[in-house]
Order: C-alpha cells, then sequence, then structure tokens
C-alpha cells in the first residue's frame, strides 16, 4: 500500500527550478535510498514534503490525504518527521528534555511535552542513547549528536521518517551500527527515505534507489542495478562517482 505519493512536484527559487517535475511513490514498510549529485533537489523535495516550503506545483499525498497545503506541525502531527542534515540541538537543555520538546502533549498542562521520563528514555533506547540523557549535547561524541536528533524525531511517533545524510562525519563501524538501528525501526513498522552521500552504507541498506539529477527524476530501481545504471554513472562523473 502507498504510504507516500509525491505526484509531479515542481520547487522554484526565482528563476531556478530546484526540483521539476518529479514524482516519487513510497510503499508502506519500504526503505527507499533517494539519491542524486550536489544541488540536485535532494533536501528540497523533503523540505516541500514537510510542509517547510511551498510548493510550486504538483501534490504531496500521505496515507491517501493530501498534505501539500499542510503547515508543518500538522505533516508532524499525520505521521511524518524528518531528521535534518544539520544538528540544531538546545545547547542549553540536556538530552533528556531536547527529547522532551519533541513529545506530543497529552495535557494542556504539559508545558515541554506530553512524554514522562520513561517515554524519554524510550525513545533515547531506541537509538542507543539511553546512557547519555543527563548529558548536554555539547558534551557528546558527533555521532551520538545525530542520534540525539534521530530520537527527537521518533518522540514524535512517526510513520514515515525521512532521514536527510544520516551517515555523515561517521565511521563505518557507527555506519553500520545506525543502519541495524534504521533496520530495527522497519522491524518496528516504520517507512522511510533516506538521503546520504555514502554510497556503501546507503546501498546496503535500501530496498529501491531513486536518483535525482538537476532537479529531475533521472532513475530508478534495486541497488544493484542503480550501481550500474551508466546515465547515473554519467551524472555523478563531475562529483564523487558511485
Ligand atoms: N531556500 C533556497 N533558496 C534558494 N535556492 C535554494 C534554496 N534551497 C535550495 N536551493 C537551490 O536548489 C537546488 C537544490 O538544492 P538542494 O539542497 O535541494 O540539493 P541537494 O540534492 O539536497 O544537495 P546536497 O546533496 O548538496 O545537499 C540548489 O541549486 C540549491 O542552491
Amino acid at each position: 500500500m502507498t504510504l507516500l505519493e509525491v505526484d509531479s512536484l515542481t520547487k522554484t527559487f526565482g528563476g531556478l527550478v530546484a526540483v521539476d517535475d518529479f514524482s516519487l511513490s513510497v510503499e508502506r514498510g519500504e526503505i527507499v535510498g533517494l539519491i542524486g549529485p550536489n544541488g540536485s533537489g535532494k533536501s528540497t523535495v523533503f523540505n516541500c514534503i514537510m510542509g517547510l516550503y511551498d510548493v510550486t506545483e504538483g501534490r504531496i499525498r500521505f496515507d491517501g490525504a493530501d498534505i501539500t497545503d499542510d503547515a508543518t506541525h500538522e505533516v508532524v502531527n499525520q505521521g511524518l518527521s524528518r531528521v535534518s542534515q544539520e544538528s540544531n540541538p538546545i545547547d542549553s537543555m540536556s538530552v533528556a528534555d531536547n527529547i522532551g520538546l519533541f513529545t506530543l502533549p497529552n495535557s494542556v498542562f504539559s508545558l515541554y511535552g506530553g512524554a514522562s521520563e520513561a517515554e524519554i528514555r524510550e525513545y533515547a533506547a531506541r537509538i542507543d542513547i539511553e546512557d547519555d540523557l543527563d548529558q548536554m549535547p555539547s558534551e557528546l561524541p558527533h555521532a551520538d549528536v545525530r542520534r540525539l536528533e534521530i530520537a527527537k524525531a521518533l518522540a514524535t511517533e512517526p510513520e514515515l521518517l525521512l532521514l536527510d545524510e544520516p551517515f555523515a562525519g561517521m565511521n563505518q563501524a557507527e555506519i553500520a551500527e545506525l543502519s541495524a538501528q534504521i533496520e530495527g525501526f522497519r522491524e518496528e513498522g516504520m517507512t522511510m527515505v533516506v538521503v546520504d552521500h555514502n554510497m556503501g552504507g546507503l546501498m546496503d541498506l535500501v530496498d529501491r534507489v531513486v536518483v535525482l539529477n538537476n532537479g529531475d527524476f533521472l532513475a530508478a530501481g534495486s541497488p544493484d542495478a542503480i550501481a550500474e545504471n551508466e546515465r547515473v554513472q554519467e551524472a555523478y562523473l563531475a562529483g564523487e562517482g558511485l
């Protein structure tokens, strides 16, 4: 069953066409890789899905509902969450409080979201940072700061998680560990779209790859087929290659 449908999405910034009539369909339970050279429009697609950018043309549907014109908090409330390329924890708050901010309020009296300490611990444990809860973000190693960003997204209880460069700055062991955790999220029922420039890590993780080039759909297929696709290789020639 289709969970996310991006239908003929176009996004322009003044005269620049960042995304050009691009379509993407994600089935429930899939892990889809979205790749493309630098500046090909991947983050812009995520920003349009999350309601952070107004869509120039096209429609976006989530679980059958049209979310194209929804505000970001409405998109999140429907079960979509995004981990962005940049980490932006609040440095004056502990790891636990940073996660707590993202939990949905369950009471008009709740100031910092609705989760109990135990629930916050559970979100942290799903990404193995439960031992960091009392730390400040600036005390964490890079990989754990990235995991905190994922824990914040988990705290919104998403059905579909968009991960923008989750492997950036991680070493091989950290990438393998994070991949296993992402695979674990799928086993818990989550669907994911992953953007990353680390082709080894990404291709091992995803079921299917969609390639963007200059804002345009270039190819889609299994990781093996995409790795061997000549048009994809040509598109990457100016960049870092596959
Ligand atoms: N807010 C913005 N204002 C103007 N131009 C933008 C904006 N956001 C993105 N762009 C432009 O849109 C194009 C696509 O950028 P985008 O960041 O989506 O690419 P990307 O594939 O995510 O790149 P990277 O892999 O380098 O992160 C680029 O030419 C970029 O400069």
